[in-house]
């Protein structure tokens, strides 16, 4: 270390204290050279100089290369509150002296001010002594022609150059080509909207800028737990890093953001928008290199996580381009990142962003190729379904500990956290997970325990913690998780000093390639899944809870996660998720937006998931090590699925529905590869025959049938009630139907009627039940043989009506064959023929004219005679009996 820099340093610092303001200060030492004295002396009576657009890139260029050291700062809150206001367990302070760096980080005019630049440095400001890798990092891209983003050529070695900063930083051995791409976009100081799989390393894209250049990025995200994951991360490979959730009660940490002391700050829509003044601020001093808008698709209203503050960040392309801020030379670029979002999605968020339209679209493939996609079904929701189903999974985790006693579950009380039993994880987090008043009241548990004593002594404690339990289960009841706000932890924000790079941990070479042979991979693929934790997501609520608690009496380390759970125990679950003390996490959709955890390797959906989207999203969270993974939906295909309660409009419902139905459509089919269905919804050409992993492809589609006679069938009783055939009309003659039923029955029959009609109207259709022909009503669909009568959309065709197609299809050579795949609940429906012994099979036994009359006269021998005047007289003519009865009745008379 320079020992003129420290001494200078330590003039900067007296003078800053002494209340003289920094740019002036640091120019007055750059002339007078570092002498307390002369410095005060030229800043008095020296030419004035504003500090104002001295050409934040110039200062960038000379300072960052020459000092970007490490500063790690403490914080004076702990851990020890009920809600903490940052986490600072991530810094480690190192007991050097305080001194002040003289790189651009403090080359800012505070917004706030210099007395909270002084206050700061004298409390809080330790330094690295330069160890840390930013310094390493800069005095490396000092070899880069410069440093700022606006004067860094598109040269042909700036990617080797990057390349082999990631290595040494990262342990990556190279970038992506798309991260190449779109980093290239944002040299070129363009708008970019980068599309990728998950897990396929999105975030670099704008980890980079703030590394070559010195200036900040600044990145929009939508929940704590992700941006504490990210800082976590950064933090471990050298980047200083901090986050700003909503809640913001210490604002040293917003403070020092926006005087430039990290690198990388992650901050919430809201919190953005209100922070624009200092950013702008932070823009002409620092100098802010980038925004990048993660998980962008919560933007869209089209997507499957709207949020509404999403929406409003237009504001950044309006206040921070060139036109808006004088001292900038062009617009500072806005990246912004998805996996997930379909063509419609991706019109929506350029034109709510207001990103300009040069947009550079980077658009890679949303295959993964390790993902082991298959669709079972099952009733879930009860215990009989979770022991069929969670059998296997229980086995993976159990078979091992055979003879071990079963995990206990146990409830969070509050004397337990303290316990000496309590895993290390456990006491450093107790005295944080303290509940607030409002979390006992929500307070769920539903968390599995190593320690079975507190397990026991929690159950037997009994009364209390069981009482508050059950409250906690009746009060979540029936409750999803559609919006996760942003707050989803007990801490609104954090900071993390990047520490020196240890080993490196990524860039496995053992992971799959998607070039590789078919018969290679196949190979490798066939072999048994390798060990890592697995995610069950589920509809609500009250299913995480009971699952967890299922999981945890078969002896698994299961936790449940859902955003009404305690925020303490949420963030506990994380760390104990990431440190691979958990096997399985049961949660809603509040838990997992970007996790990126290399080893999961099964996620089970268990129940349908609300979109092809979030499915997508949340299965990609399996096997970002490369390494094959399996991605399970559970789902009740003889149900179609309905929408969880949420606050719509009337467009969002019809989306919601129509995304809903992509979903339902994607468990019916039993012929395309999986994973071809799922890439080609998000608009992409799928460029292999299929992915050989997923259950259609192992298994191939079923055997195709030719159901000509039941599609004319269907077809000829649909026209028939848009007066489109005769076929079928005089078969009505004899039943009896009330005017009302009549009416709207003629006006538009849904599927449920016809196909009563179906069964009453033709014999050997009497016994197929409303299952197998809801599949073929589908298949008439796709084939546009029908489409849908109402204005409404709806999950599965509700009321048929015929095309034009269909009636030319009525009219055709009744020789031809209609061969085709049944879909998964025709075959279901054939699988499990129903006897008509349930309540509701014996209601549809009615609509069999030979299983009627064998009813009523079954009936009619054992009736006691009984006094029902009002019925004999006045028959019910809304039910088939009824209008049996008052047929019989005529021709009796
Ligand atoms: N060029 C690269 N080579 C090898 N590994 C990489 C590369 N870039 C990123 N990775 C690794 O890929 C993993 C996933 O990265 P990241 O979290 O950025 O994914 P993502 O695309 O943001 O996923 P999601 O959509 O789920 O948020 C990380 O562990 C990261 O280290
Ligand atoms: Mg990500």
């Amino acid at each position: 270390m320079d020992s003129n820099n420290v001494y200078s340093d330590q003039v900067i610092a007296e003078l800053i204290e002494m209340g003289f303001e920094f740019s002036a200060v640091t120019e007055a030492i750059e002339v007078v050279g570092p002498s307390l004295d002369d410095a005060i002396e030229f800043i008095l009576n020296g030419p004035h100089r504003t500090s104002r657009g001295a050409s934040s890139n110039s200062k960038c260029s000379t300072s960052t290369g020459k000092a970007l050291g490490k500063t790690a700062l403490i914080s004076s809150h702990s851990l020890d509150q009920m809600r903490q206001s940052s986490i600072t367990e991530h810094l480690q302070p190192v007991g050097r002296s305080k001194r002040i760096r003289t790189n651009s980080v403090y080359n800012a005019v505070s917004p706030y001010g210099s007395e909270m630049l002084s206050g700061h440095l004298e409390e809080q400001v330790l330094s690295f002594s330069g160890e840390g890798c930013n310094l390493k990092a800069a005095s490396e891209l000092s070899a880069l022609p410069v440093c700022c983003q606006q004067e860094l050529e598109i040269g042909k070695d700036w990617v080797q150059r990057v390349n082999s900063l990631l290595h040494k930083h990262f342990g990556i051995l190279s970038l992506k080509s798309f991260q190449k791409e779109a980093l290239s976009a944002w040299l070129a100081h363009q708008d970019c909207l980068v599309l990728a799989a998950t897990g396929s390393g999105k975030s670099l894209c704008f980890q980079v800028p703030a590394l070559l250049t010195g200036k900040v990025v600044v990145v929009i995200s939508p929940l704590i737990s992700l941006m504490h994951d990210q800082c976590l991360k950064l933090a471990k490979h050298g980047v200083s890093a901090c986050f700003l959730g909503s809640g913001q009660p210490d604002s040293s940490v917003e403070q020092k953001a926006m005087s430039g002391m990290y690198e990388i700050i992650y901050v919430c829509p809201e919190t953005v928008l209100r922070l624009i003044k200092p950013l702008q601020r932070l823009a002409e001093n620092r100098g802010i290199a980038l925004f990048a808008i993660d998980e962008v698709h919560c933007v869209s209203k089209w997507g499957h996580d709207f949020r509404p503050d999403y929406r409003r960040l237009s504001v950044l392309r309006e206040n921070f381009s060139a036109s808006s801020l004088k001292f900038l030379e062009f617009d500072i670029p806005i990246m912004a990142l998805t996996a997930t979002a379909t063509i419609r999605v991706r019109e929506d968020i350029l034109h709510s962003l207001c990103m300009s339209k040069e947009t550079k679209i980077v658009l890679t493939s949303f295959f993964r190729s390790n993902l082991r996609f298959s669709v079972k079904h099952s009733r879930t929701s009860s215990p009989s379904s979770y022991e069929k189903d969670l059998s296997e999974l229980i086995d993976v985790y159990t078979k091992s500990k055979v003879g071990e006693k079963k995990q206990k579950i146990f409830s969070q009380d509050l004397d337990d956290a303290s316990d000496d039993s309590t895993s290390s994880a456990d006491r450093s987090l107790s005295e944080a997970d303290r509940m607030s008043p409002s979390d006992v009241e929500n307070n769920g548990d539903g968390y599995s325990g190593e320690n079975d004593d507190e397990a026991n002594s929690s159950q037997e404690n009994g009364s209390a913690a069981s009482k508050q339990r059950q409250m906690s289960v009746e009060y979540l009841e029936n409750e999803v998780d559609l919006f996760q706000s942003v707050d989803d932890w007990d801490v609104s924000c954090g900071e993390f000093s990047g520490q020196p790079p240890t080993e490196h941990t990524f860039g496995s070479s053992e992971t799959l390639d998607p070039s590789m042979k078919l018969d290679e991979r196949l190979t490798l693929l066939k072999g048994p899944l390798e060990q890592g934790p697995t995610i069950i997501y589920v509809p609500t609520r009250k299913e995480t809870l009971n699952i967890a608690k299922y999981l945890c009496r078969c002896g698994v380390k299961a936790a449940a996660y859902n955003a009404k759970l305690p925020k303490s125990h949420l963030r506990r679950v994380h760390k104990e998720f990431h440190d691979n003390a958990l096997q399985v996490v049961v949660a809603t959709i509040a838990f997992g937006m970007g996790i990126d955890k290399l080893n999961v390797r099964r996620i089970i959906h268990y129940g349908w998931p609300q979109s092809l989207e979030a499915y997508y999203q949340e299965a990609g969270r399996a096997g970002r090590d490369g390494k094959l993974a399996d991605c399970i939906l559970y789902a009740n295909l003889s149900r179609v699925p309905t929408l969880l309660p949420s606050q719509r409009s009337e467009d969002q419902t019809k989306q919601a529905y129509k995304m809903l139905s992509d979903c339902f459509r994607y468990g019916m089919n039993t012929t395309c590869c999986r994973a071809k269905t799922l890439v080609e919804y998000f608009g992409e050409d799928f460029c292999h025959q299929s992915c050989i992993l997923c259950d259609v492809c192992v298994n191939g589609p079923p055997e195709k049938q030719n159901l000509k006679a039941e599609a004319d069938t269907f077809m000829h009783v649909i026209a028939a009630h848009y007066g489109k055939s005769s076929f079928v009309d005089d078969l009505y003659d004899d039943v009896i139907y009330s005017a009302v039923e009549q009416q709207r029955f003629m006006n538009k029959p849904n599927l449920r009627m016809l196909v009563s009609r179906i069964r009453e109207q033709f014999q050997k259709f009497a016994a197929t039940d409303l299952l197998w022909w809801r599949g073929l009503a589908r298949i008439m669909e796709d084939k546009g043989y029908i489409r849908e009568g109402d204005d409404r959309i709806h999950v599965q065709i509700k009321f048929p009506k015929p095309t034009k197609l269909g009636l030319e299809f009525l009219q055709s050579t009744t020789e031809q064959t209609f061969d085709v795949y049944p879909q998964a609940d025709m075959l279901l429906s054939t699988r499990n023929p129903k006897s008509y012994s349930t309540f509701s099979e014996w209601g549809k036994g009615w609509a069999d004219p030979e299983i009627r009359r064998q009813r009523l006269e079954r009936r009619r021998s054992q009736r006691k005679p009984r006094k029902r005047k009002s019925r004999k007289h006045q028959p019910n003519m809304k039910t088939v009996r009824g209008r049996l009865a008052a047929k019989l009745s005529i021709q009796k008379r």
